[in-house]
């Protein structure tokens, strides 16, 4: 299956494909040198698939993890690109999950102020969310994203085969996302989480014709495309309080969508479907410090902040409410997840 990304001047190819992997050189045009950006926990087969394809390439690879997906990490790889001659003319690939998408995506904005980036994601995450889009960027500290760009791809290539080495918790933190988009966007989505067994591949297919879509709509958020950050509001900030490795992104945004939920029986169904995946209760720190988080959310502006809350499946709901109206959502979560404990020790 072959999806385009309209975007004046800079569209690009999404190739969904099993096995798709082998054929990267025929969808990657040849570059003098090409840099892969890949981690350590990327099995070496994959990476080897795709370097075999591609003839001027060489690998980079950073340690795993969003601990990674920083400016040093970022420092490191830049003088990699630099040391091998790297021109303008020449091509980043990311073979790997978000955490090196993001980064090689942003090597790629900024090396000699712009050069050929594609994204081969490796994980369910990445390829239902973070490798379309062109959000590029590393981590300042515990604040996620906060240095990036907007770079789009040239081609992004997703195998659903390379899933087959993934474990239970990466596969459950990116249905996360896709079951995010769902319930802003498309509540047929949400419906399929409901299938036994999960229908993996049209999840990930559903998901990437949302994220095209709305891509394609506000390519730089200007508008709607916030609806995208439903959950992360309070996930990046559970993702910084714990410290950034602690807990997987996608985890603290399943976490996250539940102070933005405004249906009780939608919030049972959802607390149900994550329940399904295997997602874990995470702890909610002092809503002072997730606070101190959310003051740096890049949706904040003076008093006031752009919240994506969600009362029906597939129509999330961008507004505009005072910084404060946060804080009573966290302390209303936390008074009824009292409330609940309490009663479920009376039973
Ligand atoms: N740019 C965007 O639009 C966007 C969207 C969503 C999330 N993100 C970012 O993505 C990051 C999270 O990405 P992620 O969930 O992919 O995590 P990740 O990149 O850390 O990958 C998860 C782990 O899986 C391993 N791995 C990757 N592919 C594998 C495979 N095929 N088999 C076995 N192991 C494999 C990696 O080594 C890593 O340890 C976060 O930094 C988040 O902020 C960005
Ligand atoms: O593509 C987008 O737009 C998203 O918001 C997707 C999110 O899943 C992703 O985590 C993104 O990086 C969050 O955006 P940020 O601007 O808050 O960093
Ligand atoms: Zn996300």
């Amino acid at each position: 299956m072959k999806l385009n990304v309209n975007l004046p001047g800079h569209g690009y190819p999404i190739y969904i494909e099993r096995g798709s992997l082998t054929a990267a050189g025929q969808r990657i045009p040849v570059h003098r040198r090409t840099c892969i950006v890949t981690d350590d926990g990327i099995p070496a087969k994959w990476v080897n698939t795709v370097k075999d394809t591609l003839p001027g390439s060489f690998v980079v690879t950073i340690p795993h993890g969003e601990g990674s997906k920083n400016l040093a990490t970022m420092q490191q790889v830049l003088e990699q690109m630099a040391e091998a001659g790297m021109t303008r003319k020449d091509a980043v690939v990311a073979v790997g999950g978000g955490v090196c998408g993001d980064l090689a995506g942003f090597c790629a904005a900024v090396y000699m102020r712009g050069i050929d980036f594609y994204n081969i994601p490796t994980t369910v995450l990445s390829q239902v969310d973070s490798s379309v889009g062109g959000k590029t960027a590393v981590d300042l500290g515990s604040l996620k994203n906060i240095i990036g760009a907007f770079w789009q791809p040239k081609a992004v290539i997703i195998d659903p085969d390379v899933l087959s080495t993934l474990d239970d918790r990466q596969i459950a933190a990116g249905l996360a996302e896709a079951l995010k988009m769902g319930l802003i966007l498309d509540p047929g989505l949400v419906d399929l989480f409901e299938q036994d067994p999960l229908p993996v591949d049209e999840i990930i297919a559903r998901s990437v014709d949302l994220k095209r879509m709305i891509v394609e709509e506000d390519e730089k958020e200007q508008g709607r495309r916030a609806l995208l950050n439903f959950g992360h509001t309070v996930g990046h900030a559970m993702e910084g309080a714990w410290g950034l490795d602690a807990w997987l992104h996608g985890e603290c945004v399943a976490a996250g969508m539940d102070f933005m939920l405004e249906d009780d029986t939608l919030r049972a169904r959802v607390a149900g479907l994550k329940q399904k995946l295997g997602l874990p209760e995470i702890p909610v720190p002092e809503t002072d410090v997730l606070m101190d988080y959310i003051r740096h959310d890049k949706k904040t502006g003076d008093a006031h902040i752009t919240i994506v809350t969600v009362a029906e499946a597939g129509k999330g709901r961008l507004s505009r409410v005072p910084f404060d109206e946060v804080r009573r959502r966290i302390e209303a979560r936390k008074q009824a997840a009292a409330g609940e404990h309490t009663e479920a020790a009376h039973e």
